[in-house]
């Protein structure tokens, strides 16, 4: 149970807009669609963690809002909790610089036009209300 590692993943909201970022990597996820995000280091804050990942993950600044109900397995001992974002005013606009070949900002009836991680569905249906 002390081997539990949180993965946060962004939510991340331009207005009714999801953006989605498909994993370039490794092999067995590239290709599929995530949250963008990544490990909680030790000692550091989830929220905080969440900051520093879509900075260096997408080139973004960005607030982190709310943590969404609930807390998804992953391939163990990965666990995924997902957080609100939205990007701060003046930031870059996001680009795949690391981990991701894509992206895409989702409106609402294109939520489930990506290829999302089988792990990664509930989670999307949590934070977009379907
Ligand atoms: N970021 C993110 N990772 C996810 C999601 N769904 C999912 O299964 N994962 C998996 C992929 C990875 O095995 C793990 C997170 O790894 P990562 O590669 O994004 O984390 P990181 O940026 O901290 O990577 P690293 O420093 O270990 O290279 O969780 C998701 O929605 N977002």
């Amino acid at each position: 149970m002390t081997d539990r590692i949180v993965v946060v993943g962004a939510a991340l909201f331009d207005g009714p807009r999801l953006l989605a970022a498909r994993r370039s990597a490794p092999a067995a996820l590239a290709g599929r669609w995530e949250l963008p995000g990544g490990k909680v280091e030790h000692g550091e804050a989830p929220d905080a963690a969440l900051v520093r990942e879509l900075r260096e993950e997408l080139g973004v600044e960005a607030q982190v809002l709310a943590r969404a109900t609930g807390e998804w397995p992953l391939k163990p001992p990965y666990v995924l909790q997902v957080w609100t974002a939205r990007l701060l005013p003046g930031s870059p606009a996001p680009e795949p610089l690391q981990d991701h070949d894509e992206l895409r900002w989702l409106g609402p009836d294109e939520i489930w036009d990506v290829d999302w991680l089988d792990q990664d569905v509930e989670a999307v249906r949590e934070v977009t209300g379907g």
